[in-house]
């Protein structure tokens, strides 16, 4: 089964945690990261068949931070870790900037935090930002924004934040490299006899026991971060894959459908699960009726819903919200995100997309909902 996901998997957020990136503590793994960089260009070139949309998040700058500020053991306080992020972060772009380079392969640098992700504008700024890059050929470098948080320094977990990312872009797979070969019945570490898990419903309840907290100083989330994030990610559709870093070309084999590490089955696919999020969304803060040309390019031909074909707007609505689209009988015939708050749809009604910039006084998206945000339902 690992095979059939991750070979058929054409958008892939790679998360790799604090303890493989930093080589157990001794600042950052260039060869490691090396490796990974080589990988993921291949991935996005397509070498082997498909060409593959990646995204790497990536943990270290702590650790990195350490090492440049002289520090041998990680501090106790809040602001100073956070100080270390600052100055390790810059260490680890750097890092990957060169190595994809040297791939030929460009890079960006995103800092998120999970607020940024739960803030419905902010949301859909960072997707149409990370699609817009992955849509460039270039390999976003995601980590977490620890100069204006502090729980995720607490808690020492990207694993939560590779798990949103693939939310938030709809990814087929997360992988989670990591200092294990996967998942065991009970931390290696500790417990010699655990069982290697080759493959686990995710969500269910019996990995949450198995999974432990760290095993080194330098990682803090140890795999229960990883379950969850698992759970989390199968949300929209994604399965998971937890796999040994440094296992030889681990993502080209992956790719090529070796069934290596512990993969958690997502019980729910992509579009189901979006298509239920959007459903079960309760809190319509508004709606947009369409003339019969729109609800018909709606139904039929599965287009975006654009301003142009809107003939009122009710209710009061933020860009990020999820509204209803009515036809001229009042009749719900979509439900999507509206990428213009209520205000700025009123005043955009029946007007072509050539005149939004003299409108509003800024230049955005043509769409009202993008297809992509939107499911329609059928008459
Ligand atoms: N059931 C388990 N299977 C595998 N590893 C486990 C398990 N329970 C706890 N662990 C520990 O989790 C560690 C990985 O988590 P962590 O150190 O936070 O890594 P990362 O920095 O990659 O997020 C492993 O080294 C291992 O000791
Ligand atoms: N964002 C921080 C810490 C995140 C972290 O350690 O997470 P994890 O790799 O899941 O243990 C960093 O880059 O050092």
């Amino acid at each position: 089964m690992v095979s059939s996901v991750l070979r058929d998997a054409r958008r892939i957020v790679v998360k790799v945690g604090s303890s493989l990136v930093t080589n157990e503590g001794r600042g950052l793994d260039e060869v490691a990261i090396g490796e990974w960089s080589r990988q993921l260009a291949a991935l996005v070139r397509g070498e082997g068949g498909v060409a593959r949309e990646v995204i790497m998040v990536s943990s270290g700058a702590i650790a990195e931070g350490m090492k440049r500020l002289g520090w041998s053991s990680r501090p106790s306080e809040i602001h100073e870790l956070q100080a270390a992020a600052a100055v390790g972060q810059m260490g680890l772009a750097q890092m990957y900037e060169t190595k994809l380079r040297e791939q030929a392969m460009g890079s960006a640098q995103v800092l998120l935090t999970h607020a940024d992700l739960a803030d419905r504008e902010r949301y859909l700024n960072a997707r149409s930002t990370l699609l817009t890059l992955l849509e460039l050929g270039v390999v976003p470098v995601i980590n977490e924004n620890d100069t204006v948080v502090t729980d995720e320094i607490k808690f020492g977990d990207n694993d939560t934040l590779g798990a949103l990312v693939a939310n938030l872009v709809e990814a087929d797979v997360l992988v989670i490299l990591t200092d294990q070969k996967g998942l065991y019945t009970a931390d290696p570490r500790r417990d010699p006899q655990a069982q290697f898990v080759h493959e686990a419903k995710a969500g269910d309840p019996a990995l949450e026991v198995m999974a432990g907290g760290a095993g080194s100083s330098i990682g803090k989330g140890g795999m229960i971060t990883k379950i969850v994030a698992a759970k989390r990610a199968a949300g929209s559709g994604a399965s998971t894959v937890i796999a040994w870093g440094r296992e030889p070309d681990v993502l080209l084999r992956l790719a090529r459908g070796e069934a290596i590490g512990t993969l958690l089955v997502a019980q729910t696919q992509k579009k189901q699960a979006r298509k239920r999020w959007m459903v079960d969304h309760l809190q319509l803060r508004g709606s947009v009726t369409v003339d019969a040309g729109a609800a018909a390019k709606l139904r039929g031909e599965g287009k975006s819903l654009l301003p142009i074909g809107m003939v009122a707007v009710e209710g009061d609505f933020a860009r990020g919200d999820v509204i209803a689209v009515r036809d001229a009988g009042g009749t719900e015939i979509a439900r999507g995100l509206a990428n213009y708050a209520s205000a700025e749809a009123r005043r955009l009604c029946r007007k072509p997309s050539s005149e939004f910039e003299r409108l509003l006084g800024y230049a955005a998206e043509p769409e009202m909902v993008h297809r992509d945000n939107m499911v329609v339902f059928t008459a």
